[in-house]
């Protein structure tokens, strides 16, 4: 396992398991698998509504609380300062925590001029200590750039859609440049065509690897966080077993190259469903 250091000191697992599209009842066993192939890191929302099963499966294990990295983010309805921190309590509660390591704007939704007062309700629970660390998704750069002018506390990351369809060049750069990382949502083009590109292809037979593996070798190479999601063992197993082999330079490139800006997700500010 290996943990990046995020811009508050705080360290996070750079692979995490996600969980959207699992079924609160189908979380328990999902995200058991998980913990015990090695994930420590958990991807929910509010509005994935899987936050009790996630919870339980957290509590079943045993693991300690500090061993975990533990996601949730607030949803585009429930915006606003106060909102916010009313469905924060909720989430806490769904999860049976005191405490989430990240707390994520799910969404900008700029067409409703919220998401600066809802960020400054993510402020206050991270100096209240009931977050160990604040941060955004889907936010494009003139979204951080306001919100860099205009709070206080950075955000740590920036979760975004991005696998290698979707490069995403010039935000990566913009966020390194900015000490925010980036980590990827849809990491495996959500299982489609990126699995089957003839170049993944070629690469993973030369390293004896599947296309999902080098997929999240690269994700992990260009020092982006990733949450693959999967709710079959073997894959969950597969996915995690990403650090015994390394891409060349070439790999890189050649897999850089796929990029066709092609989203499977909306984009940013096409986002209005509260
Ligand atoms: N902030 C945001 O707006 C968003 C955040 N996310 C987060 O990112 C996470 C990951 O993204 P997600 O959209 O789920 O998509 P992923 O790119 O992780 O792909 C998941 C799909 O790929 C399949 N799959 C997983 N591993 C393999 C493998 N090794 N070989 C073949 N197929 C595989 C899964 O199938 P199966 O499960 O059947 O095994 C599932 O259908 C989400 O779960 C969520 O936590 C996602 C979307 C938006
Ligand atoms: O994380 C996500 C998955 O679920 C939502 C829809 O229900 C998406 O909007 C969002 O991007």
């Amino acid at each position: 396992m290996e943990f990046v250091t995020l811009n508050n000191g705080l360290k996070m697992p750079q692979l995490g398991f996600g969980v959207w599209q699992v079924e609160d009842d189908q979380a328990t066993a999902a995200v058991t698998a998980a913990l015990e192939a090695g994930y420590r890191s958990i991807d929910t929302a509010m509005i994935y509504k899987n936050e009790k099963g996630v919870g339980k499966a957290l509590k079943e294990s045993g693991i300690p609380r500090e061993d975990l990295f533990i996601t949730t983010k607030v949803w585009n309805s429930d915006q606003g300062y106060d909102n916010t921190l009313r469905a924060f309590d909720e989430s806490l509660e769904r999860l049976g925590l005191d405490y989430v390591d990240l707390y994520l704007i799910h969404w900008p939704t700029p067409q409703f001029d919220q998401y600066i007062d809802t960020y400054k309700a993510l402020e206050k629970l991270y100096n209240d200590g009931r977050v160990k660390a604040i941060g955004v998704c889907n936010f494009e750069i003139e979204h951080l750039e306001r919100l860099l002018a205009e709070c206080d506390v950075p955000p740590v990351l920036n979760q975004v859609e991005c696998h290698p369809y979707l490069a995403q060049t010039e935000l990566k750069s913009y966020c390194a440049e900015h000490n925010i990382f980036v980590e990827a949502w849809s990491p495996l083009d959500q299982g489609g065509e990126a699995l089957q590109d003839e170049t993944i292809k070629k690469i993973a037979e030369a390293h004896g690897k599947t296309t999902a593996q080098v997929i999240l070798r690269w994700h992990l190479q260009n020092n982006s966080i990733v949450i693959p999601k999967s709710v079959t063992p073997s894959r969950i197993e597969e996915n995690f077993d990403v650090f015994g082999f390394e891409l060349t330079d070439d790999e890189m490139e050649q897999i850089h190259n796929l990029d066709r800006n092609r989203r499977k997700g909306a984009h940013p500010n096409e986002m209005n469903v509260r």
